[in-house]
Order: structure tokens, then C-alpha cells, then sequence
């Protein structure tokens, strides 16, 4: 799937830049362009594969906003043109989507975020989507309250709102830093892989995936390879998204695969996800990626229905991802996965960390809807 990448503060402009790094270091094609946005310029200086602006400088002098989301929603309304010109001929139209990525406890990017999916839902016809960062459960009570704003506007604005949650994807007594390096390497890794698994054919390239042969439509392999309509479908159900993933070592041969291909996908979707409890969704995308000759049809067959099972939905899409690796890999795509205790409990602190400030008031108010009102 063709995308356009835009980072929102500095969660949002690291992670873009990971996710464009691998992108390219993979040979995929898939990011077709990918802004840095900021209102704290030395957010800015360290990226190297993604274009930047500076939001706000009138405001806060290039100092960022000091985790104040209101004021991070007023700078991107005021320079919300500047953004837009800096978009120019970055989302060209073989964009097939949009994702705008932010941290959602900081200023700028939670403040910021939800206008800017605003603003672009109006000037282009693809889906815009998030992905976004939910503070772990340690992290402070502005985070949270901030956190609660922004989702509930994105979850409005945005197609889809894809979610990490902070507390997922490192390992226990990392520090801080070791725990950011490790969950972006994952993001990258893994959303990296989703996007590249709905690749047109022509658009894969070099060593690191299989040749087009492979993967020309009129194979038998083919005839199941993931598209980037599967991924647009499976987000259509709107609201909270969320990706899983797992792998373990392949045989050459895919009869041998069969238990592997049941394995990884439990593991993706049970431990492997990005916002974890959450197995209850409106539709599913099961990928999984390996050598053509190494992915069992049985295999993966019979993960497609566990998947329709444990997730309780009808709509459960499944595809192959032909890849030149030694590994099988499962990546479960889930869309309207709302129903998780896991959000109910983020939404609990949000709650509570909002009340503690004394502020009921919501600055990005304006743009929300009660569509998931029963969370909040
Ligand atoms: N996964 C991940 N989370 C991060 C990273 N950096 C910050 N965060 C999280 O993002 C939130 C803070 O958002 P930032 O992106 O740092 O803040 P900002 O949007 O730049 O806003 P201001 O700094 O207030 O101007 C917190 O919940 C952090 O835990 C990172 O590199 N990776």
C-alpha cells in the first residue's frame, strides 16, 4: 500500500522516520513520501529520512510546546497553510492512503494531530488514518489527560486510529530510552511490513523480497497475496485499530508448516499486539509472510478461522506475503477493536488525570462527536 507518512511531534517524527528507514533500507516502495512536524526544532535536527517543518516559531520560538495539547492544537490551526504547502507534492497521487503519526500524551502531537486528520480529510480523497502512541500506565497524568483528548478526537476525525500502546512491545526493566528504541523498532518493523505486504506487484523490488515471478497474479501463489484493498477494508470498520505480530523458524517444505502457521497467528494476536487485550474487532487481516514455498495453504487456512473465532468476526481476511526469510511470520491486522479492557483501563486514567487537573474543558472539542462517548 502506497502511503504518505506525516509525524506530529517528537514520537510522531522518530517514528517516521523509522518507519521511512526501513522502508527504504527493505527496498519496499511502499512510503511514498514522509514529513516531520514540530513546533520544537530540535526535535527536527537528529531526522535524516523524512522532510521537516517547524510549526508555531511565532508562538513558541522553536521550544516546543511543553506538553500543553491546547496550545498544540492552536499552532496547527494557525499553521495549519504552512503544513499544507509543506505537503505539496509529497502526497502525490499514487498515495493510496495517509497516516498521520503522533505521540498522544505530549503537546504537540496530541494537540496537533487530530486537526491536521482534520484539514486533510477535506483535501484528499484517500483514507487518512493515525497511528498513535498511548502512554504506558507509568507515565504522568498530563500524559494521560492528553492522551483521552486527542483519541477521542482522532477516533472521530481519523478513518481508522491505529494504536500502540507504549506498555506493549518492549521488554520488562527497559529504561525509558532502551524501551522508546525498541517499541519504534517494532512499529517500524511491523506497520513497515503491513504496508509492504499490500504492495502492488510492480512496486516490489530488490533482493530482500522474492522476485516479481512469484508473485505475478496469475500463480497459484498469487491468487492469494495480500492487496492494499484488503488493508483498506479491514480498517473500514473505522474506530480503534490495532497489529499483531509474530514469527518463528520455517521447514523448506509447507506441509511442515502447518502447526507454525497456527502458532504464530495465535501468538500475534494473543501476545504479539499492539494494544494488548484486544481480541475482540469488527474485521481482520491475517498476513502471513514467508518464503511462497514455505507457507502452508492448510496452515494458514485453519489461522483464518481461529482468527474469525477469537475475534468473533465474520469478516476476517486472509493473505500471503511472499518474502525472502527463513522465518514465518503472522502480522493480524484487527479494525474496530475498541472493545478492550486494556483501552477501558486507559480510559479509566484519563478520566481520573483529567478530573485531577480540574479542567473539564477539551480544546479539541470543537471537531468531537459522541460516536464512542460510552468509553469516556
Ligand atoms: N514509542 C515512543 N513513544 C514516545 C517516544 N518519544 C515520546 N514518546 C511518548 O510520547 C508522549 C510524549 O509525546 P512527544 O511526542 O514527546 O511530545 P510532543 O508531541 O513533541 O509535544 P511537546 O514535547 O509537548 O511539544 C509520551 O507518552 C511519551 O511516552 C518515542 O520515541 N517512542
Amino acid at each position: 500500500m502506497k502511503v504518505a507518512l506525516i509525524g506530529v511531534g517528537q514520537a510522531g517524527g522518530k517514528v517516521t522516520e523509522r518507519l521511512a528507514r526501513f522502508d527504504a533500507k527493505m527496498g519496499f516502495g511502499a512510503v511514498q513520501g514522509a514529513l516531520a512536524i514540530n513546533s520544537a526544532k530540535s526535535d527536527l535536527a537528529g531526522l535524516e529520512f523524512v522532510d521537516t517543518t517547524l510549526i508555531g516559531a511565532d508562538r513558541v520560538n522553536g521550544h516546543g510546546v511543553g506538553a500543553d495539547n491546547e496550545l498544540g492544537t492552536e499552532i496547527m490551526q494557525s499553521d495549519s497553510q504552512q503544513v499544507i504547502d509543506a505537503l505539496d507534492g509529497r502526497i502525490t497521487s499514487s498515495a493510496e492512503a495517509i497516516f498521520v503519526v503522533a505521540g498522544l500524551g505530549g503537546g504537540t502531537g496530541s494537540g496537533g494531530a487530530p486537526v491536521l486528520v482534520h484539514r486533510l480529510q477535506r483535501m484528499y480523497d484517500v483514507p487518512v488514518y493515525a497511528l498513535g502512541i498511548l502512554p504506558g500506565r507509568n507515565e504522568g497524568s498530563l500524559y494521560q489527560a492528553n492522551a483521552g483528548r486527542s483519541l477521542k478526537t482522532l477516533l472521530r476525525e481519523a478513518d481508522a486510529t491505529l494504536l500502540i500502546d507504549n506498555d506493549a512491545w518492549h521488554e520488562q526493566g527497559e529504561s525509558v530510552e532502551g524501551a522508546f528504541e525498541t517499541i519504534n523498532r517494532k512499529i517500524a518493523q511491523r506497520v513497515g511490513l503491513l504496508l509492504a505486504s499490500g504492495e502492488a506487484v510492480e512496486g516490489v523490488g530488490e533482493s530482500s523480497v522474492t522476485s516479481k515471478t512469484s508473485r505475478t497474479r496469475g500463480g497459484a501463489a498469487a491468487a492469494s497475496v495480500v492487496d492494499s484493498s484488503e488493508i483498506i477494508n479491514t480498517l473500514r470498520s473505522g474506530g480503534v485499530a490495532t497489529l499483531g505480530y509474530a514469527s518463528a523458524a520455517a521447514a523448506e517444505d509447507s506441509a511442515e508448516n502447518i502447526n507454525t502457521a497456527l502458532t504464530v497467528s495465535r501468538q500475534a494476536l494473543l501476545t504479539g499486539t499492539s494494544l494488548p487485550d484486544a481480541t475482540t474487532a469488527d474485521s481482520a487481516l491475517l498476513i502471513v509472510a514467508g518464503k511462497p514455498d514455505a507457507i502452508p495453504r492448510k496452515g494458514v487456512e485453519r489461522a483464518r478461522r481461529w482468527v474469525e473465532d477469537e475475534t468473533g468476526s465474520m469478516q476476517v481476511r486472509g493473505g500471503d506475503f511472499p518474502l525472502e526469510s527463513d522465518q514465518l511470520a503472522a502480522l493480524v491486522l484487527l479494525g474496530g477493536a475498541e472493545r478492550s479492557d486494556r483501552l477501558e483501563a486507559f480510559m479509566e486514567r484519563a478520566r481520573e488525570a483529567k478530573a485531577d487537573d480540574g479542567s473539564d474543558d477539551d480544546p479539541t472539542e470543537q471537531f468531537a462527536e459522541d460516536r464512542l462517548e460510552d468509553l469516556f
